[in-house]
């Protein structure tokens, strides 16, 4: 069991009190586009035989991370007519360069294996807490296929890739049960290696199987053979990569806060531009929310959870969609019987160690919220007002205002934290309490 993050420090500028929901619920919130469908789509484009769009691309700390670290390797990046608008020019990728990882999993885990592609060394480095985030895996898997990486044997960042304009390609194992993304990572490179790619997942579990999907499903949506008929092992042929004008989903995962606040309320939280298909995780929401207690109806695009206040608790396995477990948390917290989460022990290894992070701030708040080997369970008590510490995670900040809608006096720490997936956070909030378009 590991213990608590260290708290990070907090002065009282850093604190957002979350307010309370006093009345019921009528609101439509536009979510931005999806970081993990803008982050795969921008490697794509960046691969490319040629320019492409992207349309409705989320602009967030993560993103536009992404963007500035394919500027760095030679890739013409700008905005078009929209700040959601990107045009993605590809170019010879160059070496000799510094990447910023910021904290976010898809830059450090998505890049190493373009970065093999460039002619020359790439240096990596992330925020203190990204230092932490695994990365062995894909390192091991780059080197592997013979590509230069200097680590300092500690299988974190920072570290080096050095490219030499190429990379073989062939097979390769790969422990991918800490994050989906070293598998991701690997596959959205794969077709500009010579022989392409075979990797076999070799742990003894595999998170996060939608993002995997949507990788696969990027992939083939740009010319690329994959194969993944077989469970654990994925093929790639090697070829070129067809330059695309792509419209980008709603963040799904970041609607989970705005719907489950129907729960807590009471009323209705509506989403436009809900997809009737998607590999999108957040897809399982409207059956989650069910579950503990809302009611979901998709009608022309539009996705409206509808609350009593009253929640029920769950038992949930959630190894597929992780990144919803700080958010139903924050439900599981405010409901009327306890829950447990499962299948989520690899959350250790996120923005922060959620699991102990979690325990620690709803105990805060007088709650009852116990690590298990794999998950949560949480035990509902009446909560009080108190400090939320964030750990600069983005999702702590969203899982403290949903129980602060309840819960006065839930002093937020750092809730810009929010800017990693979705800026301007705080104001859409607000803007779905008063009832507007938010
Ligand atoms: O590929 C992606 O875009 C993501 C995969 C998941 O990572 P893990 O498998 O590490 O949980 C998810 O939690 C993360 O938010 C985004
Ligand atoms: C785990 C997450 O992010 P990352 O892409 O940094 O892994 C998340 O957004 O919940």
């Amino acid at each position: 069991m590991t213990s608590a993050p260290a708290p990070s420090t907090a002065t009282p500028a850093d604190l957002w009190e979350a307010p309370v929901g006093e009345a019921a619920l009528a609101a439509t919130v536009e979510v931005p586009g999806s970081k993990s469908l803008t982050n795969r789509l921008l490697v794509l484009a960046a691969l490319a035989d040629g320019p492409g769009v992207l349309r409705g691309a989320l602009r967030s700390r993560d993103s536009d991370l992404m963007a500035a670290a394919l500027r760095s390797l030679g890739v013409e990046v700008t905005q078009g007519e929209t700040p959601s608008t990107l045009h993605v020019v590809p170019g010879t990728l160059r070496g000799d360069v510094d990447v910023d990882c910021g904290l976010a999993g898809t830059v450090m885990r998505f890049l190493p294996p373009v970065a093999a592609l460039a002619d020359g060394p790439v240096r990596f480095d992330g925020d203190a807490g990204a230092r932490v985030r695994p990365m062995g895996p894909v390192l091991d898997a780059l080197r592997g296929l013979g590509v230069g990486v200097d680590d300092g044997g500690r299988g974190l960042l920072p570290f080096t890739v050095t490219g030499h304009q190429g990379v073989r390609g062939g097979t390769v194992d790969v422990d991918a049960s800490g994050s989906s993304q070293f598998v991701s990572g690997m596959l959205l490179a794969a077709a500009r290696f010579d022989q392409g790619l075979t990797l076999r997942h070799t742990g003894p579990t595999l998170p996060s199987l939608p993002h995997i999907a949507m990788t696969v499903e990027t992939l083939r949506e740009v010319g690329v053979e994959v194969d993944d008929s077989r469970p654990g092992i994925w093929q790639v042929s090697p070829g070129p990569i067809a330059a695309r004008d792509v419209h980008v989903e709603p963040d799904l995962s970041n609607a989970a806060p705005f719907l489950g606040a129907a729960l807590v309320v009471g009323g209705s939280v509506s989403i436009p531009g809900w997809p009737t298909v998607t590999t999108q995780p957040g897809a399982m929401l409207p059956e989650l929310l069910t579950a503990m207690g809302g009611t979901a109806t998709l009608a022309d695009g539009v996705m409206t959870v509808t609350g009593t206040g009253e929640i029920h608790g769950i038992d949930v396995d959630l190894h597929a969609a992780g990144e919803l477990a700080p958010n139903v948390a924050a439900l599981a917290a405010l409901a009327d019987s306890p829950s447990r989460l499962r299948g989520i022990a690899h959350l250790r290894g996120h923005e922060t160690d959620r699991l102990a992070a979690l325990a620690t701030e709803i105990t805060r708040l007088g709650g009852r919220c116990e690590q298990t080997s794999d998950g949560l369970v949480i035990t509902p008590r009446p909560l009080h007002g108190a400090t939320f510490r964030t750990y600069h995670d983005h999702r702590m900040a969203t899982t403290a205002a949903m129980i602060g809608l309840r819960v006065p006096g839930v002093q937020v720490e750092d809730v810009d934290t929010t800017a990693k997936t979705l800026p301007g956070f705080t104001g859409m909030w607000d803007r779905m309490l008063a009832g507007g378009p938010a």
